[in-house]
């Protein structure tokens, strides 16, 4: 079983930190990567971690993901709640995926509340910041790990 985790991240993910901290914090998503390699050396995993405002590349890296990896963590921003080729593309996947919102949102405007990508996903943080991406990573760990013993 592979120890490789994909961590994908939708449009405007590139601009974190920089506008609306009160939604989304203060860091980075370079800080994002940076905590993710941290955590993801503790738990023996390797990551390649993406960012992409184009639809596609999110779709191809899950392609490419289906040949090499264990598990997908995926923020997907906005496509989140419009994105049927995504979640056709998770289906394809056979390995766990995690799906990450930084912002709780539930708690947000209404067209938030749907995710497509959430009919595929073996588990959902949201509104726990960007701590989220190392909680998916903690999960995808132990799956791993569950399926490999
Ligand atoms: O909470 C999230 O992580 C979320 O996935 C992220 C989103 C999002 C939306 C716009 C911008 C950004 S990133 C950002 C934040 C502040 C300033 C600039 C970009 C994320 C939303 O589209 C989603 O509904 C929720």
């Amino acid at each position: 079983m592979s120890r490789l985790v994909y961590v994908l991240n939708g449009p405007n993910l590139n601009l974190l930190g920089k506008r609306q901290p009160h939604i989304y914090g203060h860091e980075t998503l370079a800080d994002v990567e940076a905590e993710c390699r941290k955590v993801a050396e503790e738990l023996r995993l390797d990551i390649r971690f993406h960012q992409s405002n184009r639809e596609y590349e999110i779709i191809d890296w899950v392609h490419e993901a289906r040949e090499v990896a264990g598990g997908i963590a995926i923020n997907p921003a906005a496509f989140t709640h419009t994105s049927v080729a995504i979640l056709d593309a998770l289906n394809t996947f056979e390995g766990p995926v995690i799906e990450i919102h930084i912002s709780n949102v539930h708690k947000r405007e209404a067209f938030r509340h749907h995710s497509f990508v959430s009919t595929r996903a073996d588990g959902v943080i949201a509104g726990f910041g960007t701590q989220g991406y190392t909680l998916a990573l903690r999960r995808l760990a132990r799956l791993i790990d569950e399926k490999a013993s």
